[in-house]
């Protein structure tokens, strides 16, 4: 790795209800790389993004146990100004009729729609039409998002980080409750950003959401990484079969997996 990471860890705990539930022993992520963090459900993945996006603390240590661009004390402000989230946990708060640029518009205030008494700036609407074409649905723009498909509505809850040009955007589990047509569509999002330059940080418990421009696959069981390498090397029946304690067979196409139980 060349250059100063844009995220590290050395001898993280976090701890919560007096058990360890992630440790991390050390990991650096490259400015600009793409990584899937896979495992089953409460290994700790969800922990390990919240590690990094500042919403978790890990046990106090006297050299800084975690880095954002070599800071050890960066501010939630200095995380959120290069790092948006999508996930299905914000996808549950779209409860409230409103058009779909006013959701997207929201994004540059962290807000799901647009606060009380703020006057959006043109900039900021010019700015959300060119996040939802740059989705391809700006067709979306003036509906109301209760009347979207789940897959619809992802996809604009991703164009609502796009207003605040991020670096990294990371994916926690993007196609939970998602149809085939809804999937196909977000896994379309993520490889377009990550061709765009965009950092992609994928949390999945499914090998077919790991688009083929993630080439790193951590694997993370029982709160630690049991594997951090080239997916090549990582998404294989094996190391499946071992990940998720049932017996699994993992094939590739083009440059994308697909898993299946053994019986
Ligand atoms: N505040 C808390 N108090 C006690 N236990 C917690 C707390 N937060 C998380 N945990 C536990 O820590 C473990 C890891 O949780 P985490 O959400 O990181 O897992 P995950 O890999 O994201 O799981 P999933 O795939 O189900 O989303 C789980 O067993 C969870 O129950």
């Amino acid at each position: 790795m060349t250059g100063q990471p844009l995220f590290e860890m050395h001898d993280v705990s976090v701890v919560r209800a007096g058990r360890t539930i992630l440790h991390v022993d050390d990991f650096a992520l490259a400015e600009g790389e793409h990584i899937a963090l896979l495992g089953p459900n409460g290994a700790g993945k969800s922990t390990f993004i919240q590690l990094f996006t500042r919403e978790v603390m890990p046990l106090h240590r006297d050299n800084p146990p975690v880095r954002f661009r070599g800071n050890p004390r960066p501010t939630l402000a200095d995380v959120k100004s290069c790092v948006g989230v999508v996930s299905a946990t914000m996808h549950d708060q779209v409860r409230v009729h409103l058009p779909v640029i006013d959701i997207v518009s929201g994004g540059v205030f962290g807000t799901l729609g647009l606060p009380r008494h703020v006057q959006v700036s043109d900039a900021v609407i010019v700015k959300a039409r060119e996040s939802l074409a740059r989705l391809g649905i700006a067709d979306l723009s003036d509906r109301d998002v209760m009347t979207l498909s789940t897959g619809q509505v992802r996809r604009v809850l991703v164009a609502r980080e796009l207003v605040h040009d991020p670096e990294v955007l990371v994916f926690d589990e993007p196609c939970t409750g998602l149809d085939p047509e809804g999937m196909y569509h977000v896994r379309d999002a993520m490889r377009t950003l990550a061709s765009e330059g965009c950092s992609v940080v994928l949390v999945t418990h499914y090998p077919e959401d790991i688009i083929p421009a993630i080439d790193r696959v951590l694997l993370i069981k029982e709160a630690a990484i049991i594997a951090d390498g080239p997916k090549k090397e990582l998404l294989n029946s094996q190391e499946m079969t071992n990940l998720f304690g049932v017996p699994l067979a993992v094939d590739e196409a083009d440059g994308w997996y697909s898993m299946r139980g053994t019986y």
